[in-house]
């Protein structure tokens, strides 16, 4: 059964003592962390910490040996397909963009709204009022109205990014991860990618992995650091990068 009967919990996502194993070695090891509807979380942690591990959980790559995730308070993610949990809401960007190049920013966008469609298929259909509109506000959220037309191989890499949270944002995800946004970004497009999330969070809940601790800052939001697979601080950035476990492990480094 994947849906529990009645809700268990406010939090949109919620994990409790997750464990996840390879070969024996323990990449999760009792991973509990809950997200409100609504909040942006930023994860830090040294490499191996599980962050992308813990991803694949929640969207259904990876299936936990033992714990529970709920999303939004009564669906069982560990039970459910990866395209399942996409059809919930579950939207994910992976740190290297992958946008189709040769086609232009409006149709990248038509594509990611019209996922039965191939691509072929995409450059004869236009979508309806409603969708037309959807990508009209995207493409504002995202900076790219006046590049609409333009062919998305063009961008720079900064743009590539904004565009590939674009395409996810034309599914109208409840729930946003994003993993290293701003990885070879300039400092401008960093602070710019900044602003972007968090006017994105302002109607979608958004979990955000970064080692950029200055873009970490700018986000503002609470923070969850992550070692060997668990909790190791939870806070606000000053809490958190003040802890002394995190500056040993991570940002003393
Ligand atoms: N499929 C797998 N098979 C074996 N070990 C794995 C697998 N996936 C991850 N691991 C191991 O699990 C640990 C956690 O990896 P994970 O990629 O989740 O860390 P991370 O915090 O995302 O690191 P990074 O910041 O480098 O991306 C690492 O030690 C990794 O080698």
């Amino acid at each position: 059964m994947s849906v529990m009967e009645g809700r268990t919990t406010s939090a949109l996502l919620y994990l409790d003592g997750v464990h996840v194993s390879f070969d024996g070695f323990h990449a999760i090891n009792n991973l509990s962390l809950t997200l409100e509807p609504g909040e942006m979380r930023a994860i830090i942690g040294p490499n191996g910490a599980g962050k992308t591990t813990m991803m694949d959980i929640i969207t259904g790559k990876t299936k936990p040996d033992e714990g529970t995730v709920l999303f939004d308070g009564m669906t069982d993610l560990t039970r459910l397909d990866e395209t399942r949990i996409a059809e919930l809401g579950i939207g994910r960007k992976f740190q290297k963009p992958t946008v189709f190049e040769s086609q232009t920013i409006e149709d990248n966008l038509l594509l990611a709204l019209n996922v039965d469609h191939s691509v072929r298929g995409t450059l004869f259909w236009r979508g309806n009022g409603a969708e037309a509109e959807r990508i009209d506000r995207v493409l504002e959220t995202i900076r790219l109205t006046n590049a609409r037309n333009r062919l998305a191989g063009s961008l720079s890499h900064g743009q590539k990014q904004w565009l590939e949270i674009g395409m996810l944002l034309a599914q109208d995800p409840k729930l946003l991860l994003v993993d290293e946004p701003v990885a070879g970004m300039t400092d401008v497009e960093t602070h710019q990618t900044a602003e972007l999330l968090k006017e994105i969070n302002k109607e979608k809940t958004v979990m955000v992995v970064e080692h950029d601790m200055t873009f970490v800052r700018e986000l503002g939001v609470k923070v969850t650091c992550l070692h060997e697979g668990t909790v190791l601080a939870e806070g606000t950035i000053d809490q958190v990068s003040s802890n002394e476990r995190v500056i040993e492990v991570y940002l003393g480094r």
